[in-house]
């Protein structure tokens, strides 16, 4: 699919850019992952199993769906459970449908082009139980190969986030190689990122092509030459609590970037569950802290 065709494939109403814009005014900038971690499950006095997954994400949605800008359902600890756990996760997706809050499905999938365009059948189309609002995608086999699922996101008024500097630490090595032509590998694909919200934007809101940045990089973006602000799309920042980022660290990571920065915290704020009140005020406070 050509981009001009997914752009006039979007379904009529607000982009996910747009969506995105509106609950950060309403509900604050941070982004709670749903990580159902077995020592989590455990805690929460739930089974590891599929079943203690689907509960854990449903308590989640239920205590923060009002609270947050977003969840996101990371993948990893869904498909372990098999396809009993993929059926968890449709569950998981389908509540924070009905809840209203916007909701970010961590697969991070890539793949050849053809290959591709399954993935994108399954985390960007419209019917599909596995798509949320938007989904992460690994392009570091290049931009063009994650283009299929980039175009199906945009023609279903959804999003994508794709990995550009994360916040694991031998990250940069990849991340920050240059080319030929002295262009890191981040750089380029927040480049190619811009060029997708250039033609999607307008308004007030950013684009529906996002970029994972980690609250942890330090000034790796500055010296990879990654061009945050061009970008005009949001800013999914995990690393925040468990991993040590805070708001300094975020702050110092995005620079002037920070108005369509989203934090994302999974196990600091999970852990004070699962009583919903003590989750509520675990959200509130990172909220507070973020504003
Ligand atoms: O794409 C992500 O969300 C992601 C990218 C990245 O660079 N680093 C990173 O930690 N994540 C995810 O963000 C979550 C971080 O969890 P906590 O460290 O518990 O807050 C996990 O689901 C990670 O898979």
């Amino acid at each position: 699919m050509r981009l001009d065709d997914a752009l006039s494939l979007a379904p009529e109403g607000p982009t996910f850019g747009e969506r995105l814009a509106g609950a950060m005014d309403s509900r604050g900038r941070v982004v709670v992952g749903i990580d159902p971690h077995p020592p989590l499950l455990r805690a929460w006095g739930l089974p590891t199993t599929a079943i203690g997954a689907r509960d854990f994400g449903l308590r989640v949605i239920e205590a923060l769906a009002t609270r947050v800008a977003a969840v996101k359902p990371q993948v990893a600890f869904f498909e372990r459970y098999g396809s009993a756990g993929l059926a968890a996760l449709e569950e998981v997706i389908a509540a924070a449908r009905a809840a209203e809050v916007v909701s970010i499905v961590d697969a991070k999938r890539g793949d050849i082009g053809s290959t591709m365009q399954g993935y994108a059948d399954a985390y960007c189309t419209e019917g599909s139980p596995l798509a949320g609002d938007a989904v992460t995608l690994s392009p570091y086999l290049g931009v063009g190969a994650v283009a299929p699922a980039i175009e199906t996101a945009l023609a279903h008024g959804r999003g994508v986030f794709l990995l550009c500097l994360t916040s694991n630490p031998d990250g940069e090595r990849v991340q920050l190689a240059r080319a030929q032509d002295g262009v890191s590998t981040a750089a380029d694909i927040a480049q190619q990122a811009a060029a997708y919200n250039a033609a999607q934007a307008g308004g007030n809101a950013p684009g529906s092509v996002g970029l994972v940045v980690g609250a942890t990089i330090g000034d790796a973006a500055r010296r990879g030459g990654v061009d945050l602000v061009g970008l005009n799309g949001p800013i999914l920042a995990p690393g925040v609590g468990a991993q040590g980022g805070d708001v300094g660290s975020l702050h110092a990571v995005v620079g002037d970037a920070w108005r369509w920065t989203l934090p994302s915290i999974s196990r600091a704020v999970l852990a004070a569950g699962p009583d919903a009140a003590a989750l509520a005020a675990a959200a509130d406070a990172a909220r507070t802290e973020m504003a």
